[in-house]
């Protein structure tokens, strides 16, 4: 497998996951890639590695250039095994003079309890050496998304290797934002925000003020595909998310037995519909959490239905509500409703977790008694019109 020069000396050495459709638990409908980059210099040095995996993918292409073995530095931006999962491999078998650089205290602590004493130099916010014609800089961005991670400023190059900041999990054998459908980027670097990082939205805000004193003519990422033509715009993006600026539009899921919650979400929908509100409609016997977490990022409204099963909610709308409590989307206008056919205590529930994930409760549950009749329906969309 080949190289791809991105700049002169300077090249692609990663690995694309095509088939990948589960990321601990994230679906990631279009495959992924995980990002290497070498740099040819003085001081040869790999940034960041692949999933162990696909090893021998990084090795034949870094051989496409050099042998590995003249590796003096691998950079490792953070400590997740999607990125580091070569690092002992590649030490104990391929670059025998090669030093690991991290972040102290918690890359070098990270890394050691994973793959044991190797040769770590440790770095922090402000620290830099040269690897000969060109120079790395190291920018600390606690819990984007752990709390060792770091990028990497190279500032001859005008290259920043963001690891998991401005990523997108998106397999394509085209490298760069231009080259591809800039719709499908921005929509899956939306995807990886909301899912990876829209709990550190204060930190996502520290990161972009340290970064906005760099001139960066590419973003070389750790997942997906590099920015050079949309910089701008996915700094941009990332300004919204992480400020939680929120859109007119609500986002309805639920989960069904016989049809009686779906027919209130119809009517959920119908009513913000009327009101000009755009509306994100999810159905959790096919939808991921992932994507309903993605339009919920950006989202002013939010409904949760969900019938009652021996005396609970149903176990996907339960499953939904922990993995977005997670995230604590506050600032969120939302509410709870579902059909029952005797105690009816799921709406409730649902009630009380959107108030434990910090939503504002803007309605009182709506619990309709099996199955919903025209007047009901039409009572639910009156209450929506009078938001
Ligand atoms: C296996 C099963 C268990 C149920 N348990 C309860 C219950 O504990 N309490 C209750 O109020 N209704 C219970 N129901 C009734 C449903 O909540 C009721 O039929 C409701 O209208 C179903 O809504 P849906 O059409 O959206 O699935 C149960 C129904 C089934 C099939």
């Amino acid at each position: 497998m080949q190289a791809i020069e991105i700049k002169p000396g300077i090249y692609w050495v990663g690995a694309i996951d095509w088939s990948l459709r589960n990321f601990h638990g994230y679906t990631t409908s279009r495959g992924s890639s995980y990002n290497a980059y070498l740099i040819i210099d003085e001081k040869i040095t790999l940034i960041d590695t692949v999933k162990a995996p696909f090893r021998d993918e990084l090795i034949s292409r870094i051989s496409s250039v050099i042998p590995p073995e003249k590796i003096d530095y691998i950079v490792s931006n953070h400590v997740e095994p999607d990125h580091s999962g070569c690092l002992d491999f590649l030490i104990h078998h391929c670059c025998p003079n090669a030093t690991i650089v991290t972040s102290t205290p918690q890359g070098l602590k990270g890394l050691t309890s994973r793959y044991g004493d190797l040769p770590y130099k440790t770095v922090k916010t402000g620290d830099s050496f040269s690897i000969g014609k060109r120079t790395l800089q190291f920018v600390a961005t606690p819990m984007l998304h752990w709390p060792d991670s770091m990028v990497t400023y190279c500032p001859e190059e005008k290259i920043l290797f963001s690891n998991d900041a401005f990523g997108q999990h998106l397999a394509s054998n085209q490298r760069f934002d231009d080259e591809n459908d800039l719709h499908t980027v921005m929509e899956e670097a939306k995807k990886y925000y909301a899912n990876i990082l829209m709990l550190y939205g204060k930190q996502a805000q520290s990161a972009l003020a340290a970064l906005s004193k760099l001139d960066i003519e590419i973003i070389a990422v750790g997942h997906g595909v590099m920015w050079r033509s949309h910089i701008l715009d996915i700094i941009a993006a990332y300004e919204k998310w992480s400020e939680g600026e929120l859109e007119d539009s609500a986002v309805v899921v639920f989960d069904t037995m016989w049809e009686s919650t779906r027919k209130i979400a119809d009517a959920i929908a119908d009513a913000f519909t009327e009101k000009g509100i755009r509306v994100h409609f999810h159905d959790l016997r096919v939808a991921p959490f992932s994507d309903v977490i993605t339009d919920i990022l950006t989202s002013k409204y939010l409904a949760v239905g969900s019938p009652t099963l021996n005396n609970q909610m149903l176990p996907p709308v339960a499953g939904f509500l922990c993995y977005l409590k997670g995230f604590v989307p506050k600032g969120r206008k939302a509410f709870a409703f579902g059909s029952y056919g005797w105690g009816g205590q799921s709406i409730a529930q649902v009630d009380a977790e959107l108030k434990a994930a910090g939503c504002d409760i803007i309605l009182d549950p709506i619990r309709i008694a099996n199955i919903p009749t025209e007047k009901d329906l039409a009572d639910i969309r009156e209450k929506i019109k009078n938001l």
